[in-house]
């Protein structure tokens, strides 16, 4: 099982959303992480066969993807972005009519469908309505419907924008549990999905890739970078202005800030652990200033 990325690019008109990117995947998990307009969705849609490259070549265990779409789609689960649901259906009839459309049995749709309601933690859930769910729930939906064919691949775009932080949970564990044999690609904005299921962790900035590290790796290279120093308002506000500040709470005796900088940013300032969101936020600030 290799997915393999050479030399990928994608113009819009004159806009480059990717540029000459190069990546090989094996089975795990990859956090695709980026700011807005990134590229991550032009990817992942590249991956899906949904949205033709510009120049380069994807390959499915090296076969071109162009040239066997089918083959791809066949193996290949994706969660969009913006994943819509049909109202008039419910989880389990929403499930078994893609089943079916995916060309499964009448015995294989009610089988699978069956697991998957399980698995996903909809079975209470599964004959209401969809437009009832709630944001995760619809997401476990996604989730299911992108799981129907026991993908090889599996695409999920931002699955977690918009989940309160109970649902966020639950979804990463679901994710966790469907590592094993898939190559499975996460696009997130959020660093802490990242730090839950993923063992790869690729940063995407203007259309090409700025990391391709492990979390661990990243924390590593943060070490003696993050600083918390506890200030007064004012100091607070002035170093918040001079450096990267990612946490701040106002206690009794003054402000508690954590900052991201290689230098110490105050005299008091003390080293503690990063987290991954720091680590990311240093790689990032790193490359602003080097631009
Ligand atoms: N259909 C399109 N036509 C023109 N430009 C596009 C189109 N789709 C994307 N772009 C541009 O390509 C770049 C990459 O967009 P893309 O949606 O792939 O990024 P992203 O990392 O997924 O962003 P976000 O985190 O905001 O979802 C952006 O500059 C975007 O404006």
């Amino acid at each position: 099982m290799e997915l393999t990325i050479d030399h990928l690019s994608k113009q819009y008109g004159s806009q480059t959303a990717l540029h000459d990117l190069s990546l090989r995947c094996v089975p795990g998990v990859l956090g695709l992480v980026g700011p807005n307009g990134a590229g991550k969705t032009s990817l992942m849609r590249m991956l899906a066969t949904l949205l033709a490259p510009s120049a380069g070549t994807i390959r499915w265990n090296g076969q071109d993807i162009h040239a066997h779409g089918q083959a791809l789609r066949q193996v290949l689960g994706y969660l969009p972005q913006d994943f819509g649901v049909y109202p008039e259906f419910t989880g389990r009839q929403f499930l078994r009519y893609l089943a079916a459309m995916k060309g499964l049995s009448s015995d294989q749709i009610k089988r699978r469908v069956d697991e998957l309601l399980e698995l996903v933690n909809l079975e209470e859930a599964a004959d209401r309505k969809l437009p009832t769910y709630s944001g995760g729930m619809k997401q476990r939906v996604g989730i299911a419907q992108a799981l129907l064919g026991d993908p090889e691949l599996l695409i999920v775009d931002e699955p977690t924008a918009g989940l309160d932080p109970a649902e966020r949970v639950r979804f990463r564990m679901l994710l966790a549990s469907l590592t094993r044999q898939r190559i499975i690609i996460l696009s997130t904005h959020i660093i802490s999905d990242v730090e839950a299921v993923a063992s790869r962790f690729v940063i995407l900035q203007a259309g090409r890739v700025l990391r391709d590290t492990t979390p661990e790796a990243l924390l590593a290279a943060a070490a003696g970078s993050v600083w918390s120093v506890i200030v007064d308002q004012a100091t607070a506000s002035r170093l918040q202005n001079s450096y990267q500040v990612s946490t701040m709470l106002s206690q009794m005796n003054g402000v508690a800030l954590r900052l991201v900088s290689p230098t110490r940013p105050h005299e008091h300032a003390v080293v503690v652990d990063p987290n991954l969101e720091e680590a990311y936020l240093l790689t990032m600030s790193k490359q602003a200033v080097r631009a």
